[in-house]
């Protein structure tokens, strides 16, 4: 007999609504917090951060300690994969990631086909310290990119208005994308299995970039292979729940949902619930969707903006979260009070 999840984070994402909603938040460990850029201070680069399992465990805990949030988002990042496949990954203070661009088969040839799990070793490790130092109601959450938003960095070597370069490449050398997209499919099934394995609960795919891409691609290189990650997923480890962000996707929401892609469906701030809520069936949880600038205002923006989506989701399985990441301009003292208020509803 299957156990009924008692963490209120599981219990949405198994259909089921809970009230008041769980919450938390994405890119919740980070620049925001004070004690966040200390520990940042201490571990040289930020790829050191993310493969330092004392130190990354310790930027994962911050928030939960601060804000008690429902769930907890191992603190890594999705261009660990490439880094991990052999593709050179820096992160430049103040400027973002930069890799060596992949934009062969040649270059391709050149990183290796299978994820080799030994060296994201320390991101297991992570999860697992968490797994045993996290309060026992706090949701464990792992994550990777989604295939086209990862080959959009691997391909452009940074991150690029629109995605030109990767979008480009799609329409003018489209065997080398797809072989590019089904190693990543390949490789972040086997890295979302290993996070389960090491005592990840749920995890989250993020497509930051789906708003990049126009009809006749977005199947191809989003829906297809997350799809295709999901079912890696799912055959192996069928206890995981997912939640699919498509940042850009609310055009294509009702088709992950008919296609069962996702436990969970997260939205994100250009999309009104009260819209898109009817065109989804009852059983799939969503999650969001205040935008992240609401809450750097604060006051009257982020009453009305949590009120709105406390009203359209009641009733329903839904996750309490941003519309996108927390900005490192954001107030804490905002966020204790987005809390408060979705707690006391
Ligand atoms: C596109 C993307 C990336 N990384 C991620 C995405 C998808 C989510 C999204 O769309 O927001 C995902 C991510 N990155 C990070 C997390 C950790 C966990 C958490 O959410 O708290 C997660 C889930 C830490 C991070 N990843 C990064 C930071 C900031 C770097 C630092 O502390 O110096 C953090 C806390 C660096 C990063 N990593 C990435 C960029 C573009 C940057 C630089 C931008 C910036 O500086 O804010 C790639």
């Amino acid at each position: 007999m299957s156990e009924r999840p008692t963490k209120a984070i599981l219990r949405v994402l198994n259909g089921e609504p809970v009230w008041p909603l769980p919450i938390w938040i994405m890119r919740q460990a980070g620049r925001y917090l004070p004690e966040y850029r200390e520990t940042r201070k201490q571990a040289g680069s930020f790829l050191d951060l993310c493969y330092n399992p004392k130190l990354a465990e310790e930027v994962t805990l911050q928030p939960i300690r601060r804000f008690g949030f429902d769930a907890s988002i191992l603190f890594s990042d999705i261009l660990v994969i490439p880094h991990a496949l052999g593709q050179d990954v820096r992160f430049v203070e103040n400027e973002g990631p930069k890799l060596d661009p992949v934009t062969s088969q040649a270059d391709l040839a050149r990183l290796t086909d299978e994820l080799p799990l030994e060296r994201l070793e320390p991101v297991f490790e992570t999860l697992d310290r968490l797994s045993r130092s996290l309060p026992k109601e706090t949701t464990l959450l792992g994550f990777c990119g989604a295939p086209w938003t990862v080959a959009s960095y691997m391909i452009a070597g940074k991150g690029t208005p629109d995605q030109a370069p990767a979008r480009l490449t799609a329409y003018r050398d489209p065997v080398f994308m797809d072989a590019l997209i089904d190693r990543l499919v390949r490789a972040s099934a086997a890295y979302l299995i290993r996070q389960i394995d090491a005592g990840a609960e749920a995890v989250q795919i993020f497509e930051s970039f789906g708003s990049a891409l126009p009809p006749a691609l977005f199947d191809r290189l989003s829906l297809n292979p997350i799809r295709r990650m999901v079912e890696g997923l799912k055959s192996a480890r069928p206890q995981a729940k997912v939640i699919v962000f498509v940042r850009g996707g609310g055009a294509h929401l009702h088709r992950f949902a008919a296609a069962g892609i996702g436990d969970g469906l997260a939205l994100d701030w250009t999309l009104d619930p009260v819209n898109v809520l009817p065109g989804l069936p009852a059983h799939v949880a969503t999650q969001g969707n205040l935008d992240p600038l609401a809450l750097i205002a604060g006051g009257e923006a982020l009453t009305r903006g949590t009120d709105h989506i406390l009203k359209a989701v009641r009733g329903r399985p839904h996750i309490f979260n941003l519309g996108h990441g927390i900005l490192p301009e954001t107030p804490v003292e905002h966020v204790e009070q987005l809390i408060a208020h979705v707690r006391g509803a």
